[in-house]
C-alpha cells in the first residue's frame, strides 16, 4: 500500500476496519483492494477501543520481512501525516502493538526449546549440502522401493520441495498418506500430484525422516525445524499472548506458521479477534497452507457468516487490472477456488501496460536503460521497480544500470531502504504486497516462468499455476505504469494476456502482436503470399487500424503504388483521409517479418515518403518493434485515429441514436457543396439546409468507463439538424473505454450532450468528479446519487448529490462505426 494524502476508505473498508471484533473473521480480497490498508487502520481503532485491560495487545503479522518493513514505514508515515489532523488515531503506545514477521516470534522459542535440551544448532547449511543429502538417501531408498519410479536423482529438487511441505504441515506419516496434495484435491478432476496411501508417499515420508535426522546429527536445521521444535515450545509455555490478532498475506502461511500463530491468541475476552486477510489468487508457495484451496476448518475455524470480500483494486489502473485479470480468469484453478473473490474494476484511468520482447537479454537490458532513463523524466527512481523471476537476473539488471550509471538497489530481508535514492530491484517472490509507481517486469522468458521443478507432468501442471499467480502478483504491484520484457522466446503465460490490454509503446494506442487467423485476413484475394511471416504482421497491423484506430476498411488499400524515379515501389499499407472527394494517403506503412532489420524497414519507408508528398506519417513494424515518423523523419508518439471528417463526404453516412426518442437514425451528408444533409428517420427521409442545421462543439475526449481529465480543447465541430437538438446549447464529447457498451455507447462514438445541471433518474450524463469526468447513467437515492456503467464488468459509482458536478445530459449518439446497429 502507499500513502495518499486524501486517501479515505470506502464504505466496505470502513465497516471492515472499524467492525467489532468477535473472534475469528476472514478478510477476502483481490490484490490492492486495500487489506494491509485495513489492517493498519483497524490497529488504532482496537487500540482505543478494545485494548482496556492491561494485557491487551494488538499484533500485526505476516510471513514476509520486506513487507513487514514495508507495513511499518507505511505506518509511520501515515502516523506522521495524520498525527495532527487525528491525533489520538495515531498516538501509538508503541509496546502494545507489535508488527512483525511469524518467524522473528518463533525464534526465540525455538532458541528456549534447544536450551531447554541442551543443544545447539546451526542454520548453516547451504543448498549443495541438502541436495546432497536428499541425493545420497534417493539412491538408499530406491533399493527398497522398487517400484517408485519418482526416486531418482533428477527429481531431487521436487522431493525436496515435497520433503519441505510435509515438515511444513507438521504431518505423521498416516496424515501424508491421506492428505489432499497441494490441497486441490477437494475436486474430483484435479489431479492428486502423488497418489494418496501409495508406496511412493511412504518413501517420501522415509526421506522425510532420514533427511531431517541427518542435518540435526550434523547439529544443523532447517526453517521447519525451528518452526516446529519452537511450536513445541511454545505449547509447553506461550510467554506473550495477543488479544488481537491479524495475519496479513494469510494465505501463503504454512500450517506450522498457522498453528503458532494461534498459540499466541488470548480468545479468553469477549472482544478478542483474529483476523485473516486472505486472497488465493495471490498464494505462490507450495507450502502455503490456506491458499493453496484448504479449508479455514482445517486450522480449526469455520468462517461461515464471518467472513467480507474487499473486490474494488485500488492500487493499480484499470488498464493494468484488465491485463493483470485477464491472466487468471481462463485459469480453472484460480477461479474455483472457493474463496475466490471476483475483481471489478475501478474507474482509474491509465495507460495500457507496454510488452516487448527482444531477441537477446543484451537488447532488453539496453531497452530497460532507455526506459528508464526516459521514465526518469517522470518518475523518482525509488518510484522505480525492476522484479525479476530470480535473485540472479536482478543481479544482471544491477551490474549493467550500474555501468550504465544509473543507481540501482537490490531490496530483501536485510535491505529495506525504500527511500534510497536508487531504482529498486526486487524478485517477484519478495515484491508481494509492495508497490511502486512504475514497475518493469524482465526476463518473462519461456524456461524462466513457469520454472519447473521437476519433469513430472502432474507436478509441472500444480506448478504452473501458481507460477501463473507469481506474474500476477509482479503485474498488480505497478499503480501507474507496467513495462513486461522478454527475451528469445517469451513465457507462455504472456500469450495468456489478453492483448487488448498490451501495448507495443506508451502513448501509441497500437496493441501488441497478435497472430490472426488466415481464415481472417482480410484483401485476401490481393494477397501474393498468405503464408508469409511478413503478412502475419501486415495482417495485425490492418486488424488494429481498423480496430484500435478505427480506420474502416475503404481508407485502407495495400501494395500501393509509388513512383521512385522510372521504378514503380508498392508500400504495404497506404492510409487515406478524403477531402472531400480528393482521396490522401497520408499514411504510409511497411511491415517486415519478426526478425528482420528495422534500419532497412526504415529507410525504404523515408524514401516512399519523400515521393509522396500527401505522407504526413509513416509507420515502420516487425510486430516487435514499431516506428512512427512524420513527414521529417522526426519519431512521433503515435498516428491519428480515425475521425468522420476523413471519409469520403460525398456519401458520408453516419448512424445517429436519438436517445431522447429512443430511435436509430441515419445521416447522410452530401458533398454538392451545399452542406445538405439528409436523414433517414425510416418512414421518411428528410433533408435540411445549412441554415436548418447546428453547429455543435467537440470538446475532448470523455471516459465511459475511467474518468479521464477534462479537456477544454476545442478540437472540431459537428453540424446536426436543429430539429434533433431543440433549442437547447448542446456540445459533443467523444467516449472513450467500454462501461456503456450495454447503452450502445462504445469506445470512440460522439455523444451529444445537452448543456444542464439537472437531470432526471434513468438519464445518461456526462459529470465530472473532480478533475476527471465520466458517463453514466444517473440513478437518485435519498441523499445521493449512484452513476450506474451500463456494462457488468464495472462496479457502480456512489456519491453525495452536492458533490456530482453535471456537466450534460445526453440526447444522442453519433456512431464511430455504422456496422455496429
Ligand atoms: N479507499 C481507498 N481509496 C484510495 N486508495 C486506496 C483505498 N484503499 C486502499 N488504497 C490504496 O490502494 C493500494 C493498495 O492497498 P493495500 O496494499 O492495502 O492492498 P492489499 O489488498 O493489501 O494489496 P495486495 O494484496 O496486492 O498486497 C494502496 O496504495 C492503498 O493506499
Amino acid at each position: 500500500m502507499g500513502v495518499g494524502n486524501e486517501m479515505r476508505l470506502n464504505k466496505e473498508q470502513e465497516k471492515i476496519s472499524y467492525m467489532k471484533p468477535s473472534g475469528h473473521a476472514l478478510i477476502k480480497g483481490i490484490a490492492g483492494s486495500g487489506k494491509t490498508t485495513v489492517g493498519i487502520y483497524r490497529i488504532p481503532f482496537l487500540l482505543n477501543n478494545y485494548c482496556g485491560e492491561s494485557d491487551d495487545s494488538i499484533l500485526l503479522v505476516t510471513y514476509n520481512k520486506t513487507l513487514v518493513n514495508y507495513m511499518n514505514y507505511i505506518y509511520s508515515k501515515i502516523a506522521r501525516e495524520y498525527r495532527e489532523a487525528y491525533p489520538s488515531l495515531f498516538e501509538l503506545p508503541k509496546q502494545r502493538v507489535k508488527i512483525t514477521t511469524v518467524d522473528s516470534l518463533l525464534y526465540p522459542y525455538f532458541l528456549r526449546g534447544a536450551k531447554r535440551s541442551d543443544k545447539t544448532y546451526t542454520t548453516n547449511i547451504g543448498n549443495g549440502e541438502k541436495m546432497g543429502i536428499v541425493k545420497e538417501y534417493i539412491e538408499k531408498l530406491a533399493k527398497d522401493f522398487k517400484d517408485v519410479t519418482l526416486l531418482r536423482d533428477e527429481n531431487a529438487k521436487f522431493l525436496y520441495d515435497e520433503i519441505n511441505w510435509i515438515k511444513s504441515c507438521n504431518y505423521l506419516e498416516e496424515e501424508y498418506q491421506s492428505a489432499d496434495r497441494i490441497g486441490i484435491g477437494r475436486h474430483e478432476e484435479h489431479i492428486q500430484r502423488i497418489p494418496k496411501n501409495s508406496s511412493t508417499r511412504a518413501a517420501i515420508y522415509q526421506l522425510m525422516e532420514y533427511y531431517t535426522l541427518e542435518i540435526n546429527e550434523r547439529g544443523k536445521v532447517d526453517f521447519n525445524d525451528i518452526r516446529s521444535m519452537a511450536l513445541e515450545e511454545v505449547r509447553r509455555e506461550c510467554s506473550k499472548r495477543y488479544t488481537h490478532i491479524i495475519i496479513d498475506e494469510s494465505q501463503d502461511l504454512s500450517k506450522l506458521q498457522l498453528e503458532f500463530i494461534k498459540e499466541l491468541y488470548n480468545d479468553e475476552k469477549s472482544y478478542s479477534s483474529l483476523t485473516f486477510l486472505f486472497d488465493s489468487s495471490q498464494s505462490i508457495y507450495s507450502q502455503s497452507w490456506l491458499g493453496n484451496g484448504r479449508n479455514f476448518t482445517s486450522i480449526g475455524y469455520n468462517m461461515v457468516g464471518k467472513s467480507k470480500s474487499l473486490s474494488k483494486n485500488f492500487r493499480t489502473t484499470t488498464q493494468i487490472s484488465q491485463a493483470a485479470y485477464s491472466l487468471l480468469k481462463k485459469s480453472t484453478e484460480v477461479v474455483r477456488d472457493e474463496n475466490y473473490v471476483k475483481p471489478f474494476l475501478v474507474d482509474k484511468q491509465g495507460e495500457y501496460p507496454v510488452y516487448r520482447n527482444f531477441s537477446n537479454e543484451r537488447e532488453e537490458l539496453e531497452y530497460l536503460r532507455e526506459t528508464l532513463v526516459r521514465e526518469g523524466r517522470r518518475y523518482n527512481k525509488n518510484e522505480i521497480l525492476v522484479v525479476a523471476r530470480s535473485r540472479n537476473q536482478l543481479e544482471i539488471a544491477k551490474k549493467y544500470l550500474e555501468e550504465n550509471n544509473i543507481s540501482a538497489s537490490i531490496l530483501d530481508r536485510d535491505n529495506d531502504d525504500f527511500e534510497s535514492d536508487a531504482v529498486r530491484l526486487m524478485t517477484m517472490h519478495s515484491v508481494k504486497g509492495i508497490e511502486s509507481k512504475l514497475v518493469l517486469l524482465i526476463n518473462i522468458n519461456d524456461g524462466v516462468l513457469p520454472y519447473y521443478s521437476s519433469t513430472d507432468e502432474t507436478v509441472r501442471e500444480l506448478e504452473e499455476v501458481m507460477e501463473k499467480k507469481l506474474l500476477y502478483v509482479g503485474m498488480t504491484r505497478a499503480t501507474e505504469q507496467l513495462y513486461i520484457l522478454s527475451n528469445g522466446t517469451p513465457s507462455q503465460f504472456i500469450g495468456e494476456i489478453d492483448s487488448d490490454y498490451l501495448r507495443l509503446r506508451r502513448e501509441t494506442r497500437c496493441r501488441t502482436y497478435s497472430n490472426i487467423s488466415i481464415e481472417d485476413y482480410i484483401f485476401s484475394d490481393k494477397l501474393l503470399n498468405k503464408y508469409s511471416s511478413e503478412e502475419k504482421i501486415r495482417q495485425w497491423v490492418l486488424g488494429e487500424l481498423i480496430k484500435t484506430y478505427g480506420y474502416p476498411e475503404e481508407n485502407l488499400e495495400i501494395e500501393y503504388p509509388v513512383q521512385l524515379g522510372s521504378k514503380k515501389g508498392f508500400t504495404d499499407i497506404a492510409v487515406f483521409r478524403y477531402e472531400g472527394s480528393k482521396r490522401i494517403s497520408f499514411i504510409l506503412i511497411e511491415v517486415k517479418a519478426g526478425d528482420s532489420d528495422m534500419g532497412s524497414a526504415l529507410e525504404q519507408l523515408k524514401s516512399y515518403m519523400a515521393v509522396t508528398p500527401q505522407a504526413e506519417y509513416g509507420v515502420a513494424t516487425n510486430g516487435r518493434e514499431l516506428f512512427i515518423i512524420n513527414r521529417e523523419g522526426i519519431e512521433v508518439k503515435d498516428i491519428p485515429e480515425f475521425t468522420l471528417e476523413m471519409m469520403a463526404t460525398e456519401a458520408e453516412e453516419t448512424l445517429y441514436l436519438d436517445l431522447r426518442r429512443d430511435r436509430k437514425l441515419s445521416l447522410v451528408r452530401d458533398d454538392n457543396g451545399s452542406g445538405e444533409l439528409k436523414v433517414d428517420y425510416g418512414d421518411i427521409i428528410e433533408n435540411y439546409s445549412k441554415e436548418e442545421q447546428k453547429k455543435i462543439p467537440i470538446y475532448g475526449k470523455i471516459s465511459a468507463g475511467i474518468p479521464i481529465f477534462m479537456n477544454n480543447d476545442l478540437e472540431e465541430e459537428i453540424s446536426l439538424p436543429l430539429e434533433l437538438l431543440k433549442t437547447e446549447d448542446c456540445f459533443a464529447l467523444k467516449v472513450k473505454g467500454d462501461s456503456m457498451t450495454g447503452a450502445d455507447i462504445d469506445d470512440g462514438d460522439y455523444v451529444i450532450l445537452r448543456q444542464d445541471i439537472s437531470a432526471n433518474s434513468g438519464d445518461i450524463v456526462a459529470a465530472a468528479l473532480e478533475d476527471e469526468a465520466t458517463l453514466k447513467r444517473l440513478m437518485k437515492m435519498r441523499n445521493s446519487i449512484i452513476l450506474l456503467p451500463e456494462n457488468p464488468e464495472y462496479e457502480e459509482i456512489y456519491i453525495n448529490e452536492q458533490d456530482v458536478n453535471l456537466l450534460g445530459v445526453a440526447v444522442g449518439v453519433i456512431k464511430r462505426s455504422k456496422n455496429v446497429l
